[in-house]
């Protein structure tokens, strides 16, 4: 896993048509009980994109994501994803979802790899076994984001920054080329904030679509040319980050020359789509 990808579609030079949105939002309403959370919002996200969706408690980041997903109905308006309409959207080991929290599963000690092995079960048909370019995957997964040698513990030994790690791991191990990652950052501490900036890093230099819920832009901030940040529902600010809302606190660099605990990781392959 070597191959360094081009952004699709920003080269410029490439004859071919620039593909459709990773997202294109327009004119959502999300609404809970009648009482509108996300209030009429628009805005595209390109294939190759790196972006945060930035706000407050309570602006409606974690509503507008889950609608993204097709978790929550639309109101109102549209969302299309790779040019189809949400509801008619199927190709969901496209769109690598990384969640806040590695969830209890039911007491069950799952490993590491057992945990980065379940993001390919889309892309594998049911009752066929693991083939050796599947285990590549998870092993090149695992060493991305510096876990290698943690594969056959047990998740519950792990730290929260170390589990959020496997959480991308499982992510990175699946076809996805568009990842969503809810506040990757939270209860981490600094070197694995290190880690997991380098990583994001590395997926939107190989043409990955990244796009980041966060309350604050922190340590990520030098990875983003453009937040869109929510307040009440509605997008206040749309472009540079610099010097808006919950950006102020950018403490640790991700491109560090100083992070020792992240020596030379393969570089991250993201599926090239036509
Ligand atoms: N399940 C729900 N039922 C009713 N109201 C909800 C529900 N979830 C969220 N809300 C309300 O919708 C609004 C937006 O909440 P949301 O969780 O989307 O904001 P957020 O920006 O993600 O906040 P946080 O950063 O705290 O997660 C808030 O007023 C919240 O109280």
């Amino acid at each position: 896993m070597s191959a360094e990808l081009t952004r699709p579609g920003r080269s410029g030079t490439d004859s071919t048509s620039a593909p459709p949105p990773a997202f294109r939002v327009t004119d959502a309403v999300v609404s809970y009980n009648g009482s509108p959370a996300v209030r009429g919002v628009s805005f595209d996200v390109n294939v190759g994109e790196t972006l945060a969706i930035l706000g407050p408690n309570g602006s409606g980041k974690s509503t507008l994501m889950r609608a993204m997903l097709g978790v929550l109905p639309l109101t109102r308006g549209r969302i299309e994803t790779h040019g189809v309409p949400l509801r008619r959207f199927r190709d969901w080991g496209r769109i690598g979802y990384v969640p806040q929290r590695l969830s209890a599963g039911g007491g069950v000690p799952a490993t590491v790899r057992e945990i980065v092995t379940s993001g390919q079960v889309s892309r594998r048909r049911r009752h066929r076994w693991a083939t050796s370019q599947d285990n590549a995957a998870v092993d090149d997964a695992l060493a991305a984001v510096g876990l290698a040698d943690r594969a056959r513990d047990s998740v519950h030994e792990l730290s929260g920054g170390q589990q959020q790690r496997v959480l991308i791991a499982r992510a990175l191990a699946g076809p996805a080329d568009t990842f969503i990652m809810d506040e990757p950052m939270s209860g981490i501490d600094n070197e694995n904030q290190r880690a997991l900036a380098d990583v994001i890093a590395r997926l939107g230099d190989n043409g990955a679509t990244v796009i980041l819920v966060l309350h604050e832009a922190g340590p990520l901030r030098p990875l983003l040319r453009r937040s869109l940040v929510l307040a009440n529902g509605q997008i206040a600010h749309d472009g540079p980050p610099n010097g808006v809302h919950g950006d102020e606190h950018d403490h640790v660099h991700p491109h560090a020359e100083d992070t020792p605990s992240m020596p030379a990781v393969p570089s991250i392959e993201v599926p090239r789509r036509a």
